[in-house]
């Protein structure tokens, strides 16, 4: 595991233009995520993408496509935990691609710490219109514990955040918030990113006692140089889960009252009862939609 730190603010975008769009505002972590689409458009996207941020000195992520991240020498690809199940890891290490994992529960979290991330993500902190989620909103509270787990590791939060909310994302312990309809649905999407990038900033943390994180730009500089082969494709889910539902968020089993820790993870222990979040432990369903 390397913890190398983030910046506080991550959107999540899908298209090379929104890339071209929001990277000259400051943003300096984007994710390129491209749902469904032909392998050659999103190799051309990636590509665009890639050069875009490597001009504006903006760390591009790409979502699922892991092998395009490896033909194209991107530096940092964001797996679920189903893409985990077919991506080649030890690939990705191999090319020195930081690897972030979504994470939902204590079971989803011990199998992303299991393969050394580089950042794990917690999903989805609020109700979400821009993802199908087998999962309910996990709560602010959540954060913390996610924190108390993952220590030095940086934590990302993700779903239905406002900018208005990225500050209280960013106390309980997420180390970069991200976001996709608060941007891209926002009629001003640049001055948006703008108000993002000043509250994210300016955040007083709560003290943690971890040990110095390596920064993101330590890592070698890709070549912007690609070939034309992809080594093949991620699994793509095509249609997303459809049950969601609500949980006791804020659930905390870890039995700690705050995150601040060295550099030695918490276990992580399943909790008999956890699936306060789990598919299976919803009763009621909410309809969330893919833009
Ligand atoms: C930062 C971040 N967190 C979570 C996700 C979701 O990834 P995944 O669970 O694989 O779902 P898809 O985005 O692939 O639909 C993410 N992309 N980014
Ligand atoms: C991709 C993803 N993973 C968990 S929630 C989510 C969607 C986040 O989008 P929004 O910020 O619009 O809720
Ligand atoms: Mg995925």
């Amino acid at each position: 595991m390397s913890a190398f730190s983030l910046p506080p603010f991550y959107p999540v975008v899908d298209s090379a233009q929104w890339v071209e769009r929001l990277v000259p505002t400051g943003v300096k972590l984007i994710q390129l995520r491209m749902k469904d689409k032909p392998l050659a458009i999103m190799q051309q996207q990636a590509a665009q993408a890639l050069a875009l941020c490597q001009r504006y000195a903006a760390q591009l992520v790409l979502n699922d496509y892991w092998p395009i991240a490896i033909t194209l020498k991107i530096p940092f690809v964001h797996l679920g935990q189903e893409d985990l199940q077919t991506a080649d890891i030890q690939a990705l290490k191999h090319h020195n691609i930081a690897i972030g994992v979504s994470t939902h529960d204590h079971a989803e979290l011990e199998k992303a710490l299991a393969i050394s991330p580089d950042y794990v993500a917690l999903g989805p902190i609020f109700p979400t219109t821009s993802k199908i989620m087998a999962f309910g909103p996990q709560g602010i509270a959540r954060i913390t514990e996610w924190k108390k787990h993952v220590g030095p590791l940086p934590l990302v939060a993700i779903g239905g955040i406002a900018c208005e909310q990225a500050a209280a994302c960013l106390k309980a312990g997420a180390d970069s918030v991200a976001a996709i309809s608060d941007i891209t649905q926002n009629p001003s999407p640049e001055e948006r990113a703008r108000e993002w990038l000043k509250a994210t900033q300016l955040v007083d943390k709560p003290a943690l006692s971890l040990p110095p994180q390596q920064g993101l730009d330590s890592r070698p500089n890709p070549s912007a140089e690609s070939s034309s082969a992809v080594h093949a494709s991620p699994e793509q889910s095509g249609s997303e889960q459809s049950d969601s539902g609500h949980n006791d968020s804020g659930h905390n089993d870890s039995g700690h009252g705050d995150f601040g820790h060295n550099d030695s993870r918490q276990e992580i222990r399943s909790n008999p009862n956890e699936p306060p979040n789990s598919p299976l432990s919803h009763g009621a369903h909410q309809k969330h939609l893919t833009p």
